[in-house]
């Protein structure tokens, strides 16, 4: 029983084994954090504070940052006994690609703030994985850095489109020819929410630390803030008809992230999307918008399995992840969990989280009587009315 569940199903490596909560062969100091909520305490202790508030802040009175959580909460799963769940599988496929769990790495900007080696640490650790990271627009390390450092395999890359198109256009084609493959495209940010802590500590990137994909541009230093430089780069005025001008400059996989409105669901299938992430931002958006998880169902239903559902917001524990799949998604995203474990222990902080988290799935998986992602469907979640006449 131990064994089954400390040997994530990947390419087991001895810092995988040695992160592993339940493991006693070895130990080092990540062995101790048994949760995702620990190691963000973790983080809070090590992080200065402008870069944790950034990192940890949802928008407004974040309502919907909590709530992204609160929601999974609410959702009770329905345990089922006496199955044979000894070998109960995390593997998955996503756009032909094999990968060893349905928990993928959400975009994030600015990981040099939380290791030293930020970006690199993380596509290292989801290459050892082998689960797939996105890396941002908004990256401190260049996509060429990404790409050698993953050995031509970087993942996928998320685009903010730039009021200079010809920038954009230049960005997607180096991202394509050098092994990206997928581009996700953000379509929930026209402005950056208002977060209040930012403005607060006047947010501003560390010294000797740079947007490398922007560097050319001279905005790099965000000397007016956040907000401001966002104001001044991003297009506002992108819409659908500019899905069609991205998929005419790239022969990528395009994926549509930020999508929490059903109508919205149909209209990126109507204009080619050939991937959905259900996505609040985080609750760093349009605060006291829905949870992620409560809209999917609605958003599973316009989207029918025609393309890969992906839903990210809130995912603490493995039993979130098992109630997303339930709930139609194909594959999650996670980022806070991965900021938490990047500033907690670099790249080993990352593989710390991933193998908990999927830890956790397999062992929910197997106390609903699941053994693989592709079982998993809405059976699993208590809904009384079903019962009712019993
Ligand atoms: C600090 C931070 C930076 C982010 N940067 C980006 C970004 O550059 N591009 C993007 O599309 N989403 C960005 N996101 C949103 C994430 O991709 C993702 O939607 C969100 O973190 C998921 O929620 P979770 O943190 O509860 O897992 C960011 C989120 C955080 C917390
Ligand atoms: C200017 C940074 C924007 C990155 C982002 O998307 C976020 O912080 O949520």
């Amino acid at each position: 029983m131990e064994n089954q569940f400390n040997n994530i199903t990947n390419n087991s490596s001895s810092s995988i084994e040695a992160s592993n909560q339940f493991s006693n062969k070895k130990t080092n100091r990540l062995d101790s954090f048994v949760s995702i909520s620990e190691l963000q305490e973790e983080a809070k202790k090590l992080l200065p504070k402008m870069a944790y508030d950034y990192y940890a802040s949802g928008s407004n009175d974040q309502i919907t940052l909590a709530e992204n959580e609160n929601a999974f909460n609410r959702i009770k799963l329905v345990p089922r006994s006496l199955v044979d769940v000894s070998k109960v599988n995390t593997r998955t496929k996503l756009f032909g690609r094999d990968i060893s769990t349905p928990i993928l790495i959400a975009p994030w900007a600015m990981q040099k703030m939380a290791s030293q080696r930020g970006e690199i640490d993380t596509v290292e650790a989801s290459k050892e994985f082998n689960t797939i990271m996105t890396l941002s627009s908004l990256s401190t390390t260049s996509v060429e850095d990404l790409s050698n450092a993953s050995n031509g395999n970087p993942g996928w890359f998320q685009l903010y489109v730039f009021k200079d198109r010809k920038i954009s256009e230049e960005l997607v084609k180096r991202a394509e020819s050098i092994g990206f493959t997928a581009l996700v495209l953000t379509v929930d940010t026209p402005f950056l929410g208002k977060r209040t802590a930012d403005f607060k500590n006047s947010f501003k990137l560390p010294n000797g630390l740079s947007l490398k994909i922007f560097e050319r541009l001279m905005l790099s230093n965000l000397d007016g803030g956040l907000n401001q430089y966002f104001a001044t780069m991003i297009d506002p005025s992108l819409t659908w008809n500019d899905l069609k001008w991205l998929k005419s400059i790239t022969k990528l996989p395009i994926l549509v992230k930020g999508i929490m409105c059903p109508k919205d669901a149909e209209l990126a299938l109507q204009y080619g999307a050939d991937g959905i992430i259900v996505s609040n931002h985080g609750g760093r958006q349009l605060d006291t918008c829905p949870s992620t998880i409560e809209v999917l169902p609605y958003i599973s239903k316009v989207v029918q399995g025609k393309v890969p559902l992906i839903l990210d917001g809130g995912i603490r524990r493995g039993t979130d992840v098992l109630k997303a799949l339930a709930y139609g998604a194909n594959a999650v995203c996670i980022g806070r969990p991965i900021i938490w474990g990047l500033s907690s222990g670099g790249k080993d902080g990352v593989l710390k989280v991933l193998s908990l988290l999927n830890s956790e799935l397999q062992l929910a998986m197997a106390l609903t009587g699941i053994n693989k992602v592709s079982d998993v469907n809405n059976s699993i979640i208590w809904d009384q009315n079903k019962y009712i006449k019993l």
